[in-house]
């Protein structure tokens, strides 16, 4: 079949058809800093596994993973588009995550529905500060991992320091499991030109075919030409055994009675491997260039050999209320539970729910329930995606992903379950998304454009919890914010070109945040008011007190933090004597407690979404709602909800008000050459509170005894073309800096360093800004949004 928007051929997916047992299931992720060669990898997997008969190329545009226009046009990977292909009888889904640092929520959205990662590293750069965030984002979700260091072939190119980075700045027990064969050329430089397997100790070569099809393998003895290479794969093997060793009681047993490293057979040196990877105890660890077709049928057999099937992964919990939960079974013959990980409005196809089956069957033409949204959804189609192309399939097993058209209000994150099963409150549970800080203005092009408008925010949505779109409703204004510049840049590009709305977006702007300072405010409020012609009615009492920065504990929506306590004690009815029992004064309250409740939340939330000083969102404050005085049939649940809205603004006026700003958590790896001019330039003026500076180039003196780790050497001759700046070790800067200091900070950064240092960053806090600081921001806003 030729695929008309790409120009790539796709192959017969007869193979893929088969029944996999769910042992031969790998849902896997690759992970990786931003320009490692994630896509470059991914498109040769494809190719060898027959999925393409062309290999796709990144720099042309023509891949098949980074199939959105966006990501062809800027060449970086944004949506984790999945794709299912075979390899040696097994099925691997594929999930492809962002590298870019505005994209870090859709990468632990993919990561929580991985069994196992691939981690790429780029052999020049080593371990990257985005590569750190990434792998503590792996941590978090325990999963196992296997690594491979990408791009050997380019100048600078340094195995051994990137296994050492690995081991101190991921703080990874990296195993090596192969070594590069690096030859001299005529001018004398290093040309990596194969690996040796140090398990079955091969030599593996690509010689035989440009498009690296064929793998070569020879035995490694002592007569090989490149001197030096057999001893020092004996030292990588025995290495590797004895660490397996001191990891492994199996292999230590083995190791005991065969006295000899080379005498361990590569069966039992794989399991004890696959052991101590899926246990979390360490990395093995690979290398190739994929670019040049070296390397990548090595790391798809690495995938299979080492990470794990469903099965071999803790089974998830899920929350039926606050204090019960359940074991999710990785079986067919469980109760189907479902997660819808993503969704992508597709122009043809609609809204299409990327899910991950956790236990049970889902059928094709199934009613299910959407336990987050309590919503009933009908399935019209399942389909096997390969990437931008799709097979109607009949169901998607346990253990499986797959794609469901039909669903009409799921949303990114939400459970489903089938439609008669009683479990109406499971829920997987959802990741923190955390507050967004950028916002755009975003304005119809005319009344006949606002229902198409309305329409494609409410399907971006969908796809994206974490942008959110908000009508501010004293100016009319509908605001959409986000988590950094190029995710909104993306957001307003889809709704321009994709969605060919015609709207007109405002100025990129940080979202800021208002709160009191004020040490408690009690508050009581009545609101009262006739709207065509009825009487509505509500008191409220409540009372307010500032969160501290560093309180860990629970939030509602926003940073704040809204404690009900409505019962039917404290709710009283203004229309009977409060002598009278408890029983009888719930009678006359109409509305349930749960309905009362929800009024006085919703009501809450509109008010915290608009602060008094400039209509930015209320953050950091604690508020207790101690009791809500209710007036029969003029206490309708709108008078609630308004009645708890302006009982909350009118908390506020004339207070000690402040406005906060976000304030970044930044990484920075900068060569020591640059140190200087990079702090200079973060505590000048972008107003940076440096909070550490490391030394990743003590990685040589810094070695732990007790973890033996072997760390091959890098070839002297191998960088006889290199300049300092790779060679030289980085100094990884922490800080803390203001948001608004750091717009654009990538580029300034190059310029700096002349491309030599990365960064990343994440919010930390909101923090409160100076008079002076306050002052600006408020001049820079009187222009409205
Ligand atoms: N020399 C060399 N270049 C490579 C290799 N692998 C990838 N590249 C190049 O590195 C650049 C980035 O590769 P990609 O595959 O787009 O990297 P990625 O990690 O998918 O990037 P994002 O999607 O932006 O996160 C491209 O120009 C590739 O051609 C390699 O093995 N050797």
């Amino acid at each position: 079949m030729y695929h008309e928007n790409f120009g790539i051929q796709i192959a017969d997916h007869q193979h893929l058809k088969i029944y996999y047992s769910i042992s031969k299931i790998r849902n896997i992720g690759i992970i990786a800093h931003i320009d490692a060669g994630k896509t470059t990898t991914t498109e040769r997997m494809l190719y060898y596994s027959g999925y393409t008969r062309r290999i796709g190329d990144v720099d042309d545009g023509t891949t098949v993973m980074d199939y959105l226009k966006q990501e062809r046009e800027r060449g970086i990977t944004i949506t984790s588009a999945t794709i299912t292909f075979a390899w040696r009888n097994y099925r691997i889904n594929l999930i492809d995550t962002p590298g870019h640092v505005d994209f870090t929520i859709e990468v632990e959205r993919s990561i929580r529905i991985l069994d196992g990662a691939v981690t790429i590293l780029d052999a020049v750069s080593g371990v990257e500060a985005q590569t750190q965030t990434v792998w503590a984002q792996a941590n978090r979700y325990n999963v196992p991992r296997i690594a491979y260091v990408n791009k050997m072939d380019r100048v600078g190119a340094r195995f051994g320091r990137t296994i050492r980075e690995m081991k101190y700045k991921l703080g990874t027990t990296p195993l090596v499991c192969q070594i590069p064969v690096i030859q001299k050329d005529n001018r004398g430089n290093g040309l990596f030109c194969g690996i040796v397997d140090l398990l079955d100790m091969q030599v593996l070569n690509w010689n035989k075919d440009p498009k690296g099809s064929v793998v070569n393998k020879t035995p490694l003895t002592d007569k090989y030409p490149i001197m030096g290479l057999y001893d020092e794969a004996i030292k990588g093997r025995s290495s590797l055994i004895e660490a397996l060793s001191e990891m492994d009681d199996n292999m230590l047993d083995l190791f005991l009675s065969a006295e000899d490293h080379m005498k361990i057979s590569v069966e039992d040196a794989k399991q004890a491997l696959r052991r101590v990877t899926l246990n979390g105890k360490a990395v093995p660890v690979f290398c190739g260039a994929s670019f040049r077709n070296i390397g990548v049928q090595p790391l798809m057999d690495a995938i299979i050999d080492y990470l794990p099937s469903p099965l071999d992964r803790s089974v998830p919990i899920a929350s039926l209320s606050d204090d019960e939960s359940v074991e999710i079974l990785p079986k067919e013959t469980e109760k189907l539970c479902a997660l819808a990980f993503k969704v992508i409005y597709d122009n043809k196809r609609g809204p299409i729910v990327f899910v991950r089956v956790y236990s049970g069957k889902l059928d094709n033409h199934m009613t299910l329930y959407n336990t987050n949204i309590h919503h009933k959804e009908r399935v019209n189609k399942l389909l096997q995606m390969y990437a931008n192309d799709a097979e109607e399939i009949s169901s998607i097993t346990a253990g499986n992903i797959g794609v469901i058209i039909g669903l009409k209000e799921t949303r990114t994150g939400d459970t489903l379950i089938q439609f008669n099963d009683s479990r109406k409150s499971l829920r997987l549970k959802n990741i923190d998304i955390p507050a967004p800080v950028f916002f755009h203005v975003v304005e119809a092009a005319g009344i006949s454009e606002e229902k198409p408008l309305e329409e494609a925010l409410k399907n971006i949505l969908r796809e994206d919890p974490s942008l959110h779109v908000h009508v501010d409703k004293d100016s009319g204004q509908t605001l959409i914010s986000g988590m950094g510049e190029l995710h909104l840049e993306i957001v307003k590009d889809r709704l321009l070109n994709d969605f060919k709305v015609k709207a007109k977006l405002g100025k990129m702007r940080i979202s800021y945040r208002e709160t009191v300072i004020d040490d408690k405010i009690d508050h009581t409020y009545l609101y009262e008011r006739e709207i065509m012609g009825k009487r509505l009615k509500a008191q409220i009492s409540l009372t307010i007190t500032p969160i501290h920065e560093n309180d860990q504990g629970s939030f509602n929506e926003g940073g704040n933090r809204i404690i009900l306590n409505l019962t039917k004690k404290t709710i009283i009815s203004d229309e009977l004597d409060q002598s009278i029992n408890n029983q009888e004064t719930n009678e006359l309250i109409k509305l349930s407690i749960e309905e009362i409740s929800n009024a006085v939340y919703t009501g809450m939330i509109s008010s915290l979404y608009r602060g008094p000083i400039l209509g930015f969102p209320i953050t950091r404050l604690s508020i207790n709602v101690h009791s809500l005085r209710l007036f029969g049939a003029e206490s309708t649940k709108t008078a609630i909800s308004t009645c708890a809205s302006q009982a909350l603004t009118d908390a506020l006026k004339d207070r000690n008000l402040v406005l906060l700003e976000p304030l970044m958590n930044v990484n920075i790896d900068v060569p020591e050459e640059y140190l200087g001019v990079v702090l200079g330039d973060l505590t000048g003026t972008r107003r940076g509170n440096v909070l550490g500076l490391e030394t990743s180039g003590n990685l040589f003196d810094n070695l732990d005894n007790n973890i033996k780790i072997y760390i091959p050497p890098d070839p002297i001759f191998f960088s006889s073309n290199n300049n300092d700046k790779i060679i030289n070790p980085k100094k990884v800067i922490h800080a803390h800096v203001p948001l608004s200091t750091m717009l654009g900070y990538s580029s300034s950064l190059r310029s700096l360093t002349g491309g030599t240092a990365s960064f990343d960053m994440r919010l930390s806090s909101f923090g409160i800004m100076s008079d002076d600081r306050a002052k600006a921001v408020i001049r820079e806003m009187q222009g409205g949004f």
